[in-house]
């Protein structure tokens, strides 16, 4: 399988090449040349199989000239035997035909453990055969920084610098960055948002002194391999609802468009996904695209969902790569239009959007009250990122077709927000009940890409 950038000026890339690069040279972001299809008679196969040979059957033709089977059936067993769910995606029953997919039960208590885990094996595994190392830069609203500070903590070949944005993430999720004392992990305390910690990572992949200086590489989702791991939970919670011979619909809290799109390849790939429902907070930027406003960025507005505050979407360019039928030129024009504010998505591509893609926002009163309710109704205490997609989700229902929402982080890395909407605190796992007494080791530092860069260099192991 080969690999080619969303703007089309970028050297075509194998798998394993794809993976190490992350941004294309080009500033695009990498896609499988063709989307490999699964038969209904291969969909049907996966009833009844562990989530790791689902993962198995669903990626291997992305990845197989990368990676020898044997071996990749062992990358997915080491990625998965940590997760505290042997389901490792469970999927339970909130009412008739509304079911939660739990993504949070893998060792950081989000989603990104699924793809982390997964790639933390995946750099393990190519490094060693080439005897290289890398330096990963992240930038996080939260969650993705945790999770790869957890998959690549201790490893020699690889250097970690998180990026976060000062005073903007739950103090879980902050504490899970500072906290790790292995030398090659450096949270960064960016004084700005999320979308310019994002920012300010393209800008290092766009310097390419820099960039081939410090042998850099992205583990956020501009890595495909990123996007490829969360395409498996789809299958698994389709199928265990009946796919392929029955449809059904998931609804996504959606911020960098990663986790809802890897649905969407889900879907092309052959899964009968009736639709795929964006769930945005108050910054409602796809929101507002899919409602036929266009891509305009406004300001980010702090939220109690604060892994969703993001502006820019990275992986709606990948989106909108299919939506322009594949033409590499007309996305990047509207990346350049995108530096000055925003663009208007023509009639064309707003239709091919709209035939998988639905939307909603949800303001801070509702998605506290929906926590409320959830656990009025239920057994479930749900994250404020959650409460957002079942209040999305409950308003896009069809009565025919199940939805699925997916369960994107685990309650106790919110605690305020959960306690103010339910009264209840909701308590760490034991492994991380001493995170609050464990010392922190951070370095706030400027939103200036030259200062940024200087620490990186300045802190490489050598
Ligand atoms: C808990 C949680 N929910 C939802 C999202 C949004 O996911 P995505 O950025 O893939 O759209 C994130 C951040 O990515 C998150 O950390
Ligand atoms: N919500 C994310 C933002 C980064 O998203 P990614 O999927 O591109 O890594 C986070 O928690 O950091």
């Amino acid at each position: 399988m080969k690999y080619v950038s969303t703007r089309g000026q970028a050297p075509e890339l194998s798998f394993e090449e794809a993976m190490l690069t992350g941004l294309a040279r080009d500033g695009g972001l990498y896609l499988p040349a063709e989307i490999p299809v699964m038969s209904q008679d291969d969909i049907a196969a996966l009833a009844g199989l562990s989530y790791e040979e689902i993962a198995f059957r669903v990626m291997w033709p992305y990845v197989s000239g990368s990676f020898g089977e044997d071996e990749f059936k062992q990358i997915i067993a080491r990625a998965y035997k940590g997760f505290g769910h042997d389901a490792r995606a469970p999927l339970k029953q909130l009412n008739e035909n509304h079911f939660l997919l739990e993504l949070f039960h893998g060792p950081t208590l989000a989603f990104k453990d699924f793809a982390m885990q997964l790639i933390g094996q995946l750099f393990q595994v190519a490094l060693k055969r080439r005897g290289d190392r890398v330096t990963i830069v992240g930038a996080t609203s939260g969650d993705t920084g945790s999770a790869a500070i957890e998959a690549f903590r201790g490893l020699d070949a690889v250097d970690v610098f998180i990026l976060y944005p000062h005073g903007r993430v739950s103090e879980v999720q902050r504490r899970q960055m500072t906290t790790p004392s292995d030398s090659n992990v450096h949270a960064l305390a960016v004084d700005g948002d999320f979308d310019d910690c994002q920012a300010a990572l393209k800008d290092m992949f766009n310097d390419f002194d820099f960039r081939d200086g410090v042998k850099l590489a992205g583990v956020n989702s501009i890595n495909f391999a990123r996007v490829l791991a969360q395409i498996v939970y789809y299958f698994s919670a389709a199928v265990s609802l009946g796919a392929p011979h029955r449809k059904v619909s998931f609804t996504v809290p959606t911020g960098n468009f990663g986790d809802i799109f890897a649905g969407y390849l889900a879907k092309r790939m052959g899964l009968p996904i009736d639709r795929l429902v964006v769930a945005t907070n108050q910054n409602d930027i796809l929101h507002r695209c899919l409602a036929g406003e266009g891509y305009f960025k406004g300001d980010t507005i702090p939220s109690i969902s604060p892994s969703m505050d993001i502006q820019v979407s990275s992986n709606f360019e990948r989106a909108l790569y299919y939506a322009y039928d594949e033409d590499g030129n007309s996305v990047a024009q509207l990346m350049d239009e995108l530096k000055t504010g925003g663009f208007n998505v023509s009639q064309g591509a707003m239709e091919a959007l709209r035939e998988s893609f639905d939307s909603g926002r949800v303001s801070e009163e509702e998605t506290l009250a929906t926590i409320t309710a959830t656990l009025a109704h239920s057994t479930e205490l749900v994250c404020p990122h959650t409460a957002v997609g079942i209040k999305v989700a409950e308003e896009h229902r069809d009565a025919n077709v199940p939805m699925i929402t997916l369960a994107t982080a685990h309650p106790a890395k919110f605690p305020a927000a959960v306690e103010n909407a339910s009264g209840v605190h909701p308590p760490l796992p034991s492994r991380m009940s001493d995170l609050y007494e464990r010392p922190e080791r951070v370095t706030r530092i400027a939103n200036d890409l030259g200062a940024l860069e200087d620490h990186i260099k300045g802190h490489i192991a050598e």
